[in-house]
């Protein structure tokens, strides 16, 4: 049974401010950058996003708030406004079925998107499998879209550039976003895309 969305939005948000935390501690969310959603429900869908603005490394649980499938706000416990870039969150989310989403940037992935603007392809790499990859055998290519500051341009760019089973994407001058099928999930291949990107960027 979906448990009621006000209960979920307050472990939610718990959960999304120890993230961002630990994000913030690895320098991916400076200068209040980034941004995490969990999803709450899906039928109609509802997300915990954070809001906007703000150090992302010292939220508490009145700076996360709950949208709908549009981004938009449904509820809050302060005057906070949701994430500039929740409608994207959303979108990832219903069309992945993923059930959190990461916005993180670092600098691995512009410098990388930068020099691999038509997108960045790895292989053989054990770092491929926490990705849900294979290490060797066919190349993995992790899309890049042009930055926009539209959130419905930058989507429908990104989903037009989705790579199949590859659960992250790049953006140009901008960082990445990656999604899973919960928060630890979307951790593991945000910290797996930033390492390929470093590599990425040395080689
Ligand atoms: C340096 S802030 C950059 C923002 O424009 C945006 O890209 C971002 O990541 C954070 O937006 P936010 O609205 O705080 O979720
Ligand atoms: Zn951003």
């Amino acid at each position: 049974m979906t448990p009621p969305t006000g209960a979920g939005l307050a472990a939610a948000a718990a959960a999304l401010a120890a993230e961002a935390a630990r994000f913030a501690g690895l320098g991916w969310m400076r200068a209040t950058s980034g941004n995490l959603s969990v999803v709450l429900r899906r039928d109609p869908l509802r997300l915990a996003v954070t809001a906007s603005g703000g150090d992302k490394g010292e939220l508490t649980a009145a700076d996360v708030v709950e949208v709908d499938d549009a981004g938009r706000l449904v509820a809050a416990v302060s005057a906070a406004r949701p994430s500039a870039e929740a409608a994207l969150h959303a979108r990832i989310a219903a069309v992945t079925g993923a059930g959190s989403v990461v916005h993180l940037h670092t600098l691995a992935c512009v410098r990388a998107a930068a020099r691999q603007p038509r997108g960045v392809e790895f292989a053989g790499l054990e770092m491929l499998k926490a990705l849900g990859r294979p290490a060797d055998g066919e190349a993995t290519r992790l899309p890049v879209v042009a930055n926009s500051q539209d959130m419905a341009v930058l989507g429908d760019a990104a989903l037009a550039a989705l790579e199949p089973g590859v659960p992250a994407f790049l953006v140009a001058g901008h960082g990445m976003y990656a999604w899973g099928e919960d928060l630890r999930a979307a951790r593991r291949h945000a910290e797996a895309v930033d390492w390929l990107c470093a590599l990425a960027h040395e080689a």
